[in-house]
């Protein structure tokens, strides 16, 4: 993997996470890009994440915004979970709206990440704002190199 440049990297460990990421998968999000340490995540508010008050359910919301999150914090092949997040809702999001969530990295040092996260819905309006802080375990994303590959 030391051939990659860093935006392809990125989106080789976005590739590798989505393919095992069914809960991402779950909820039909779409990767629209990653770079390194940025990602953007859009999903479409389905029946199923109505609440009572006929708006999305704030779970889901939070959800789009945790994964545009893990694919902003493990886009350097480093395995990195989330440690901790917070979410601001502004504005309701309606049946039918395009939500998507944009991740950026604040800061990166040593294994402790922040990452700010605005979601906002088809016409720029904005529906929340999530900042999370992730940590770097053991591993990587992607082998380190073909003969790890290959005795994979
Ligand atoms: C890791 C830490 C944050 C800090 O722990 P410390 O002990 O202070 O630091 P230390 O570096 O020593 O940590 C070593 C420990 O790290 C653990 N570990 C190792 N490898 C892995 C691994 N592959 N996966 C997971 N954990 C791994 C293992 O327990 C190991 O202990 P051990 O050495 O075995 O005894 C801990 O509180 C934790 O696991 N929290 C839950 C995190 C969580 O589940 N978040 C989910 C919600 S976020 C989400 O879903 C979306 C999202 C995805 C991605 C990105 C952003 C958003």
């Amino acid at each position: 993997m030391t051939d990659l440049t860093p935006q392809q990297l990125a989106e080789a460990c976005a590739e590798s996470m989505f393919a095992r990421d069914t809960a991402t998968q779950a909820l039909e999000m779409e990767i629209v890009c990653v770079s390194p340490g940025r990602a953007s995540i859009a999903m479409a508010v389905s029946p199923r994440m109505i609440q009572g008050h006929g708006n999305c359910h704030g779970g889901y919301i939070f959800t789009l915004a945790d994964s545009a999150f893990a694919f902003a914090c493990n886009t350097y092949n480093a395995v990195t979970v989330g440690a901790g997040c917070t979410i601001d809702y502004l504005a309701p999001a309606k049946l039918g709206d395009r939500l998507t969530a944009y991740a950026v990295e604040r800061s990166r040092s040593g294994r402790t990440g922040i990452y700010d996260v605005s979601v906002e819905n088809q016409h720029g309006t904005p529906i929340a704002l999530f900042r999370g802080r992730s940590h770097q375990v053991r591993g990587t994303l992607l082998p380190e190199s073909p003969e790890m590959e290959a005795s994979a």
